[in-house]
C-alpha cells in the first residue's frame, strides 16, 4: 500500500529547464515544488484534520469528567452507545486518518522530495559552462548539491509536520477554552502574542546565522576536495603543514558560524520555558480560579490543564520545528548560490544544428581576455580552408588554448566571432559543433570508469570491434589487456581511477586518443596531443595521426616543432596575436620568431618559457 504513496510523485518528472531560475528564495521554491502542489494540498488538510482530532479528544476527556458526576449507573444507561462509538473512532479510525498523513509526508514528499530538487539541481549545474566550473571549488558545488535537498525536504515536513499541525491545534484549543469560558482565552492570546515575538526574534536571526553556517559547511568541503585532488602536489612539496592550516581556518570558520546559530537556540530554549511557565499558571491558575467561585466545571479545569500541558510540551517542539525550518531555508538560500545561478553560455533562441559541409574555419577579430583586458587572444582574424592542417606554435600563455577553446565554444568570445562553414558558432547549439570536433587535450583526464566506458565517450554507439580497432590506432590495445582495477576488472573492463590517475600519462593520452580516433569528427583539434608519450610511441601514434588527418581541418598545437613541422600551415602566436603565417620553409625563411625556436630546439623541444624574442 506504502507503494501507492511512494509512487504518487515521479521525481524524475519532465521540466521546462530554465536558464535564469527564479534568484528569490520563495518563488525558486515554488518553481522546483511545481508536481507537488496536489500532494502538498492533500497533506495541508490531512494535518488540519489530526490536528482537530487531537484537540476533540482533549474536550472529550473534559466531558467525560463532567459525566462522571452523574454516577455510574446513568453514565451507562445514556452515554453507553456515545462512549463506544467514540472508542470505535479512537481504535480504527483515528489511526487510519494520522496513518494517511503520515504516509503522505514520509513516502510520498520526503523520498521523492529531495531526489526531484537533487535531480534538477545537478541537471542544471551541468548545463554551467566550462568558464563557471573553473570560478569555483568542485567540492563546494558538490556540496551544496548534496546538502540544499535535504535541507529543502526538511522545510517541506516541518512545513507540514509541525506548522500546520500546530496552528490548527492552537485555533482547536482557542476555541475549545472560548467554549468553556471566553476568559481562559485572555492567558493564551497574551502567552501567544509573546511567543510570535520571541520567534520573530529568534527566526530573524537564525535564517542569516545558519546560512552563514551552511557556508563555512561548504567551505569546508571545498578547500578539503581540493587537497585531495590533488594529493600529487601536496605530497610532493612535502605541504601536510600548511594543507592542515588551510583545511583548519575554514574548519574554524565553520565552528565558530555554527557556535552563534547555537547560541540563538540556547537563549530561545530558555525565554520558551519561562514563557510556558506564564501559560500554565496563566491558564491552569485562572480556571481553578472559575472553578472556586463555581463558573467553572471539574471538567473544564481538566481539559484545560491537559490542553497548556500539551501546549507546553508543544510549544518546545513547534519552535524546534520553526528554528530547523530557517535553518534549513538558510541552507536552502545558500546552496541556491549555485543552483540557481542563471546559465550565460546557451544555445542561441532557435539555434540549429551545425550544418558541416567542408570543414572551414572562420576567425573574425577575435579577441578574448578572460574579463581581464589582457592575457588570452587579441583581435586574430584568420581563415582556415576545408582540410587544410595548422601547427599552432608559441611561447608558454601566447594564447594557443584559449583559441581552441573558444573554437569548441567553452567560452563566447569577448569581441569578434567564429564561422564554420559559414555559420557563426553562437547561433548553432553548442552539442552539434562539439560533436564535429575532436580533441585531444595536453591534460588529459579521464572518468573514473572503465577503459571501455572511457573510449566509448567518443561515440556511445560503437561496438567492441570498433573500439578496439581505436585503441589498436592509438597503440593502446596492448597495455589495455594487462590492467587490472583493485575489484578484480581486467582489460577493457578495468577502471582508472578518477581523473585516470591509475594510468601513466602517456596511457591516459592514448586513451583519450583512441576516444577521439572513435569520434572521428571531421574537424581535429589537438592540444599537445603527443606531450606524455616517449619517442617511439608518438612515432608509432604520429603515423596512426597523420591518418586521421585525412580529409578533416586540422589544428594542432605543440611545443615539440617536430611534430608539426610538416603541416600545411604554420601560425606562431605571440601575446595573443598572430605574428608569423606559411609553411616551415617559408617561416624558417623568414626568420622569425618560428626560425628561432626552430634553431634553439634540440631534439625537437620548443623551450617555451625562455625569452626567445628576436
Ligand atoms: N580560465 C582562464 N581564466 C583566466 N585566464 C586564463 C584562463 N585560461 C588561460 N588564461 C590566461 O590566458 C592566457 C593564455 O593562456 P593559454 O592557455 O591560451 O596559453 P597557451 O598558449 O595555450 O599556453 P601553454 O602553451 O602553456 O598551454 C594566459 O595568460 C593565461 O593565464
Amino acid at each position: 500500500m506504502l507503494r501507492f504513496f511512494e509512487n504518487l510523485i515521479d521525481p524524475y518528472c519532465d521540466y521546462p529547464a530554465e536558464d535564469r531560475p527564479p534568484q528569490r528564495l520563495f518563488p525558486f521554491f515554488m518553481g522546483y515544488s511545481k508536481p507537488f502542489r496536489g500532494v502538498f494540498i492533500a497533506t495541508g488538510v490531512m494535518s488540519i484534520i489530526v490536528a482537530a482530532i487531537e484537540v476533540g479528544l482533549i474536550y472529550y476527556m473534559g466531558r467525560v469528567v463532567d459525566l462522571l458526576e452523574q454516577g455510574p449507573q446513568v453514565v451507562w444507561d445514556t452515554y453507553g452507545a456515545e462512549l463506544i462509538a467514540v472508542a470505535v473512532f479512537i481504535v480504527f479510525l483515528r489511526p487510519i486518518l494520522q496513518g494517511l498523513d503520515v504516509a503522505l509526508i514520509n513516502n510520498a514528499i520526503m523520498p521523492n522530495f529531495g531526489t526531484l530538487i537533487r535531480w534538477r539541481a545537478h541537471r542544471q549545474v551541468l548545463r554551467q559552462s566550462v568558464g563557471w566550473f573553473e570560478n569555483d571549488f568542485a567540492g563546494r558545488i558538490a556540496n551544496r548539491i548534496m546538502q540544499t535537498p535535504p535541507a529543502a525536504g526538511e522545510v517541506v515536513f516541518q512545513t507540514f509536520d509541525a506548522i500546520s499541525f500546530s496552528l490548527a491545534y492552537l485555533i482547536g484549543a482557542a476555541i475549545l477554552l472560548t467554549n468553556a469560558d471566553p476568559r481562559l482565552l485572555i492567558p493564551l492570546v497574551i502567552w501567544f502574542a509573546l511567543y510570535l515575538a520571541l520567534s520573530r526574534w529568534a527566526l530573524s536571526r537564525i535564517g542569516p546565522a545558519s546560512q552563514a553556517a551552511s557556508d563555512a559547511r561548504s567551505a569546508v568541503t571545498g578547500r578539503v576536495v581540493d587537497a585531495y585532488t590533488n594529493i600529487h602536489s601536496v605530497k610532493m612539496f612535502a605541504h601536510h603543514d600548511r594543507e592542515e592550516l588551510y583545511a583548519k581556518e575554514a574548519i574554524e570558520e565553520a565552528r565558530r558560524t555554527f557556535q552563534i546559530e547555537q547560541r540563538i537556540f540556547t537563549v530561545m530554549d530558555m525565554c520558551l520555558v519561562a514563557l510556558n511557565g506564564l501559560l500554565i499558571v496563566g491558564v491552569v491558575g485562572w480556571a481553578l480560579a472559575l472553578w472556586m467561585q463555581g463558573t467553572a466545571s471539574v471538567g473544564t479545569v481538566a481539559a484545560a490543564t491537559a490542553l497548556t500541558l500539551r501546549l507546553n510540551s508543544m510549544t518546545a517542539w513547534i519552535m524546534w520545528a520553526l528554528s530547523a525550518f530557517f535553518r534549513q531555508l538558510g541552507v536552502v538560500a545558500e546552496g541556491m548560490q549555485t543552483i540557481a545561478q542563471p546559465i550565460t553560455l546557451v544555445d542561441a533562441p532557435g539555434a540549429k544544428p551545425l550544418e558541416l559541409t567542408d570543414g572551414r574555419i572562420e576567425l573574425d577579430g577575435l579577441s578574448h581576455h578572460y574579463g581581464r583586458g589582457r592575457g588570452g587572444l587579441e583581435d586574430v582574424t584568420l581563415t582556415i580552408p576545408a582540410g587544410q592542417k595548422i601547427g599552432l606554435v608559441g611561447r608558454s600563455g601566447a594564447g594557443k588554448s584559449t583559441l581552441v577553446k573558444l573554437l569548441l565554444r567553452f567560452y563566447d568570445a569577448e569581441q569578434g566571432r567564429i564561422l564554420i562553414d559559414g555559420q557563426d558558432i553562437t547561433h548553432v547549439t553548442q552539442d552539434s559543433l562539439r560533436r564535429q570536433i575532436g580533441m585531444v587535450q595536453q591534460d588529459s583526464a579521464l572518468l573514473h570508469r572503465s577503459v571501455r566506458e572511457n573510449i566509448l565517450y567518443g561515440r556511445p554507439d560503437a561496438d567492441e570491434a570498433a573500439i578496439i580497432a581505436a585503441a589498436h590506432e592509438a597503440q593502446a590495445h596492448d597495455f589495455i589487456l594487462d590492467l587490472q582495477d583493485p575489484e578484480g576488472n581486467e582489460g577493457y573492463a578495468a577502471r582508472v581511477g578518477e581523473r585516470g590517475v591509475k594510468l601513466s600519462g602517456g596511457q591516459r593520452q592514448r586513451i583519450t586518443l583512441a576516444r577521439v580516433i572513435l569520434k572521428d569528427a571531421p574537424i581535429l583539434l589537438l592540444d599537445e596531443a603527443t606531450s606524455a608519450l616517449d619517442s617511439e610511441v608518438e612515432a608509432a601514434i604520429q603515423s596512426t595521426l597523420y591518418q586521421m588527418m585525412e580529409g578533416k581541418t586540422v589544428i594542432a598545437i605543440a611545443h615539440r616543432l617536430s611534430t608539426i613541422a610538416q603541416m600545411d600551415r604554420i601560425l606562431v602566436l605571440d601575446e595573443g596575436r598572430i605574428v608569423e603565417d606559411g609553411d616551415h620553409d617559408a617561416l624558417l625563411a623568414q626568420d622569425g620568431l618560428y626560425a628561432q625556436f626552430w634553431a634553439r630546439q634540440s631534439g625537437g623541444f620548443l623551450n617555451a618559457d625562455e625569452d626567445d624574442t628576436p
